[in-house]
């Protein structure tokens, strides 16, 4: 299993560009199943979860190619619409083929998705919302089996606007006889995203980004170039971590639109950002402050995804802050670990209360799940001394090379391979 090395303490400088979306790609390549024929997707980032994706594809019958941040996936021989069971659990987002599958196919076979163990992230209002769209779903243990030889638009309201519901719901209803409508839908970016995509593959879908999303179903769809929106997330990983080594970090490629909350309260506790066009700038001369509260909820709110991180900046803020948590019941795991280096922080039921202190200190420490880990390499790059970071892979489901973007930023930082894995690369 790979580590991370940091010696922290050295404020972060320079320039980084940031990559293409994860949780857009992988929608949007589950998505390219709706279509017969080769599609090109730009700023699709080298990650974990988008290797899988990828192997998931061509475990169906679809050929790909990952070449830089250009994915090709040639659908035009997918020929099985179930998705082996090992496969499945290597991700949460092996549940985005349940729709495109279903339309494609009018059946597949899949399993209880895996992921990051953040809570327990039941699927009943995916399956839900393919059952108004006329799909008969036979469920055992593990194994889901969903049918439809015609899959008809229906009103569907979402008891909590969940993103990966509407995304999946969206992507079975744009074949779907008549017209489809989603109230109480997840207006993230990524969904917006994935409109466009299937909009440009010649879908009739409009209203994402709002709470109410309409697809007028269509026969087919045709093959088509597109490109991926910037990670709003990694670059907020990267402008807190900025922001916690007191440095001076420009940020390229971003779409700042994405980041308004983050905006928000980094600039609510001191730290300087300005933006210009897709370039945000961060610098941070002296302790932030505290902030009052911070509660994540669906976006445009604070995201949850960027909770631990930010967690790590408060620890290191002038006052006490308070972080509350209303999206994953299991997203806390990082505290522990920042308790290890030093952080003060208390947790009540959903709600954490971080004093802040002088300084952290480097120790060994875990990444549970991705954020936690992208929250501890920023207290790693802060904290005083040397911290090792296992369970690194982990990270790499959302950043790619977490350790080579930090070190153009001056960080010193590397990762640490058992020793055959070495030599594999250096043969
Ligand atoms: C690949 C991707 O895009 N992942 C993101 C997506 O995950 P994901 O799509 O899994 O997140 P959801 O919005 O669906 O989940 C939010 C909440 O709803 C619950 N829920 C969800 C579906 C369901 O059928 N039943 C149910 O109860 C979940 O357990 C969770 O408590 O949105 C999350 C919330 O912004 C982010 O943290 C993830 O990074
Ligand atoms: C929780 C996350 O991802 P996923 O939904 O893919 O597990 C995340 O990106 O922080």
């Amino acid at each position: 299993m790979d580590k991370l090395v940091i010696e922290g303490g050295k404020p972060l400088s320079g320039t980084i560009r940031i990559h293409g979306a994860k949780n857009a790609a992988l929608p949007i390549l589950a998505a390219s199943l709706l279509t017969r024929g080769r599609i090109q997707l730009h700023n699709v980032p080298k990650l974990l979860d988008i290797q899988v994706m990828l192997q998931i594809l061509e475990d169906i019958g679809c050929e790909t190619q990952h070449i830089n941040d250009v994915v090709v996936v040639d659908t035009s021989a997918a020929n099985s619409s179930h998705v082996p069971e090992s496969l499945m659990k290597q991700m949460r987002s092996s549940i985005f083929l349940m729709g495109p599958l279903l339309a494609r196919f009018g059946e597949v076979q899949i399993y209880q998705p895996g992921g990051c163990a953040i809570g327990e992230r039941k699927i009943d209002l995916h399956l839900e919302g393919l059952m108004a769209l006329g799909a008969q779903i036979l469920q055992t243990d593990q194994r889901i089996i969903c049918r439809a030889e015609q899959l008809t638009g229906a009103n569907i309201h979402l008891d909590f606007p969940s993103v990966g519901a509407t995304e999946n719901i969206m992507m079975a209803a744009v074949l779907a006889k008549g017209t489809t409508t989603i109230t109480n839908a997840a207006r993230e970016p990524e969904i917006q995203d994935l409109q466009n995509f299937l909009n440009q593959l010649g879908a009739r879908i409009h209203g994402a980004g709002t709470d109410t999303i309409t697809i007028d179903g269509v026969e087919e769809l045709v093959p088509c170039e597109y490109e991926v929106i910037p990670d709003r997330i990694v670059a907020g990983t990267f402008m807190i971590a900025a922001a916690a080594t007191r440095g001076n970090v420009t940020l390229t490629h971003v779409n700042a639109n994405h980041l308004t909350s983050l905006i928000h309260v980094l600039r609510g506790v001191g730290v300087q950002v300005s933006v210009d066009d897709d370039i945000i700038h961060v610098s941070c001369a002296t302790r932030p402050h505290a902030v009052e509260r911070i509660v994540t909820s669906p976006y445009p709110a604070f995201p949850t995804d960027l909770q631990s991180q930010i967690m790590v900046l408060l620890s290191l803020s002038d006052g006490t802050s308070i972080m509350k948590e209303t999206i994953f019941e299991g997203r806390f795991k990082h505290v522990d670990e920042l308790t290890r280096m030093g952080a003060d922080i208390r947790i009540d039921l959903n709600s954490a209360f971080i004093r802040g202190v002088n300084r952290l200190l480097g120790a060994s420490v875990e990444a549970t799940d991705l954020r936690a880990g992208a929250a501890l390499v920023i207290a790693g790059l802060a904290a005083h001394g040397k911290t090792i970071i296992e369970q690194v892979h982990h990270i790499d489901r959302g950043y790619d090379q977490i350790e080579i973007l930090f070190s153009r930023l001056g960080a010193t930082i590397y990762r640490q391979s058992p020793v055959s894995r070495q030599l594999d690369f250096a043969n």
